[in-house]
């Protein structure tokens, strides 16, 4: 038997508005699951790389584990019992110290374009606000007119770019719009014209590997569908070697208990693209069908999309 943790439990998370968002979900699902009082779980803000460095693209400061580390070390100090993470932040490579001991059930995965009804709509020439090199090589492939103009910073900087006119339009996850009640904003893009990155959507919650009485209390809120998914999406970035700073999109979803994988990898301007799919038969291991998808894909590849990668 597990001794009960030691209340009140503490809740890592970035300090972001979206990350709080989704602290306060979890806090809500763990005590729905537990019977919890809300005084039995603190909600403890963790400053990370990712939140202190505005100015530049992601893919730019080139540091590693940029909105995970903190909260690694939160962990390892005893500082938080768990950490809540948007797993599309949370890298493939992950301290062995550290445990995904469960993911939320996944919300909705497709990304929102905001400033057109649809990318067919934009105007010639439109200016596209986003700093992920998926959205702006996605972008430049379906409308090679439009002109990708650099813009970080949480949800909210980027709407306000669309507003002023600073961009005619951005791309953001729905599943984020959606819980900071932004649930009208934007029409959402059919994953068949723009795929999402692997894990967009998913929240999943980290804590020590050793802490089992914590990895208990939290396994009462994994999605296992939504699990299955992940670690697909997962296992396929790690066989090709990419992160979310890469122009790559993945998805992995279960239908009539069939998985399918779905994934796409482009050159940063969008001249060069290819996508493939995998489903898994019964008895086929999800993770292995999304490591062969990444050797298709690379296989399929010219030489300029293969360059990108590290094989
Ligand atoms: N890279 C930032 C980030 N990480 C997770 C989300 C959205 C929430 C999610 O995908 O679960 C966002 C914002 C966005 O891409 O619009």
């Amino acid at each position: 038997m597990n001794p009960p943790p030691a209340l009140p439990l503490r809740l890592g998370t970035r300090g972001s508005p979206l990350a709080l968002a989704q602290a306060e979900l979890t806090k809500a699902a763990l005590i729905a699951a537990h019977g919890l009082d809300p005084a039995d779980i603190l909600i403890v803000p963790v400053k990370t790389t990712g939140d202190k460095v505005q100015d530049r693209p992601l893919a730019e400061i080139g540091g590693k584990a940029l909105w995970t580390k903190e909260l690694d070390r939160a962990l390892a100090a005893g500082d938080i019992d768990f950490a809540v993470h948007s797993m599309k932040d949370v890298e493939t490579i992950r301290p062995a110290e550290i445990a995904i001991a469960a993911i939320l059930p996944r919300a909705d995965v497709r990304d929102r374009l905001i400033g057109a009804q649809g990318v067919e709509d934009l105007s010639e020439g439109a200016r596209i606000g986003t700093s992920s090199p998926r959205r702006a090589a996605q972008m430049l492939a379906l409308r090679p007119d439009c002109r990708i103009k650099t813009l970080r910073g949480n949800v909210a900087t980027r709407l306000a770019a669309v507003e002023t006119g600073a961009v005619d339009a951005t791309l953001l996850a729905a599943a984020g719009l959606d819980r900071l009640g932004h649930g009208e904003i934007g029409a959402a893009i059919a994953t068949e014209t723009l795929l999402p990155a692997a894990q967009q959507g998913a929240i999943g919650i980290e804590t020590l590997a050793e802490r089992a009485e914590i990895r208990a209390l939290l396994g009462a809120l994994d999605d296992q569908a939504s699990a299955l998914c992940v670690a697909a999406e997962r296992a396929f970035l790690f066989a090709l070697g990419a992160d979310c700073h890469s122009p790559v999109a993945a998805l992995a979803e279960i239908a009539d208990g069939v998985m399918t994988v779905r994934a796409q990898i482009l050159t940063p301007d969008g001249s060069d693209a290819v996508a493939r799919a995998a489903s898994a038969q019964a008895g086929d291991d999800p993770e292995k069908i999304a490591q062969d998808l990444a050797v298709t894909l690379y296989e399929g590849a010219s030489p300029a999309l293969r360059a990108l990668f590290a094989w």
